[in-house]
């Protein structure tokens, strides 16, 4: 028996459903101050709640966005973001019911895939979503300095907060359109005062670097902070660059962008989180050494929610077909037997050469994941070998996805 109900949560039901979402991850619970200010990211619009009564006891939202996938095609996306069950809740299927509800509302809406970073990698393979980039995150020490041989084709300089706002937002949309990595995400208004907006203007202590090309147009930013300055009663203690987000247009963008942040006076750390696993600062180094890779994990969690379009929407490397057998159990529309080839993808009733669940075809979807790896840790089954080889050639993608939009 269900002792709760899912339904979208009222405008009167947004602060409640906020507190517990703090709650639930351990974080500050907003004052009536700082309400004001969160209030603008935490709209009731594609909120779902539980409630017990009318209390609130669980909490899933997103977003409506667009992620690029190989081939350079921007699919319709729900970020998901705020995902939280109250601790006396959980483990009641409070969650799973959520994700249901969502789940059916993205596909109601025509949605083509559903994403969302994860506090922890336990709980959304059940739902269909799977780990479909890494990052990592680089620590370079000091004295570290770029080879003369390395792109220098442009300049950097430094926005005020007011210029941040207003420039950034446009500038990373030129990005995305130059370089349509796979997994980069759109981010569309409603994303930039919780994310971006919050970092360079609210107190948050972040600076806009912004990187010009050589014809004169801006091509790539980063966001960082100084961590701890140098004191002047301690002439030798050196400050820590904090880089939260850097996004280049091109390679030369991003050489630019980390020689300035090398360059910062009185610095004798730049650590950057959640950056591409091919990320080039080492191979920019004369030392390569003093790049640290500190953390390297799952990233964007992705959910195929319009299986048939996802697929057809993305283009595949050169092998000979395979049909993937796949069975959803959430979204029993999309089960079937899919033909994937370098012409595309269709439908078939062919027998499946590979059988798979949502969370492993999430998986190869952008590319990151090989067949082969997942067949031989038995995350898909084969009944003909030779398919996952096949498989490896047409999803594997020449540039590693990575997303860099944090929500
Ligand atoms: C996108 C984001 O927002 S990520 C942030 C996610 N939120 C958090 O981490 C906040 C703290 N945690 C929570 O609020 C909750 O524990 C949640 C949301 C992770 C899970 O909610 P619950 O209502 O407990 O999940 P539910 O009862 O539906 O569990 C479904 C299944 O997942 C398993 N599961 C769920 N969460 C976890 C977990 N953290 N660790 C291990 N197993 C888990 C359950 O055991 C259950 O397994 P079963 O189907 O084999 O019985």
């Amino acid at each position: 028996m269900t002792d709760f109900a899912v339904r979208p949560i009222t405008e009167d039901e947004r602060r409640p459903t906020f507190t517990l979402l703090m709650q639930a991850l351990h974080s500050r619970v907003p004052s009536d101050e700082s309400w004001r200010e969160y209030a603008g990211s935490w709209a009731a619009e594609r909120k779902f709640g539980a409630f017990a009564g009318t209390s609130p006891i669980g909490i899933t939202g997103s977003f409506d966005t667009e992620a690029v996938v190989p081939g350079g095609a921007r699919l319709s996306t729900g970020a998901v973001d705020g995902v939280g069950v109250r601790a006396d809740w959980t483990r009641r299927g409070v969650v799973s019911a959520l994700m249901r509800t969502q789940l059916e509302d993205f596909a109601a809406r025509g949605v083509t895939l559903a994403a969302l970073y994860a506090s922890e990698a336990v709980i959304y393979g059940r739902f269909g979503y799977g780990a479909a980039t890494f990052s990592r995150s680089i620590r370079v020490e000091h004295p570290a300095r770029i080879r003369d041989s390395a792109p220098r084709t442009g300049t950097v300089r430094l926005l005020d907060e007011n210029e941040a706002v207003v420039q950034i937002p446009t500038l990373y949309q030129r990005i995305i359109a130059r370089a349509p990595r796979p997994g980069l995400l759109a981010r569309p208004a409603y994303w930039w005062p919780g994310e971006h907006n919050r970092q360079v203007r609210y107190g948050g202590g972040y600076r806009v670097a912004v990187h010009t090309g050589l014809n004169g147009e801006d091509d790539g930013f980063a966001v960082f902070r100084s961590v701890d300055r140098a004191s002047t009663d301690d002439p030798g203690r050196r400050a820590l660059l904090d880089v939260r987000d850097l996004n280049g247009a091109d390679p030369a963008a991003i050489a630019g962008l980390w020689r300035f942040l090398l360059s910062v006076d009185l610095v004798g750390t730049v650590v950057a989180r959640d950056r591409p696993v091919d990320d080039p600062v080492g191979v920019l180094l004369t030392d390569p050494r003093r790049a640290h890779t500190t953390e390297l994990g799952d990233q964007l969690w992705l959910r195929l929610v319009d299986v048939p379009a996802a697929l057809t929407a993305r283009t595949y490397g050169a092998a000979a077909p395979v049909v993937l057998g796949l069975t959803d159990p959430q979204l029993p529309a999309n089960t079937g037997h899919y033909t994937v080839g370098p012409d595309g993808a269709h439908r078939t009733d062919a027998p499946a050469d590979l059988q798979l669940d949502p969370e492993a075809l999430a998986m190869l979807y952008l590319g990151e994941w090989r067949a082969t790896t997942l067949l031989q840790a038995g995350r898909l089954t084969a009944t003909d070998p030779s398919a996952a080889a096949r498989a490896d050639t047409l999803f594997t993608t020449e540039r590693r996805p990575w997303c860099g939009t944090h929500f």
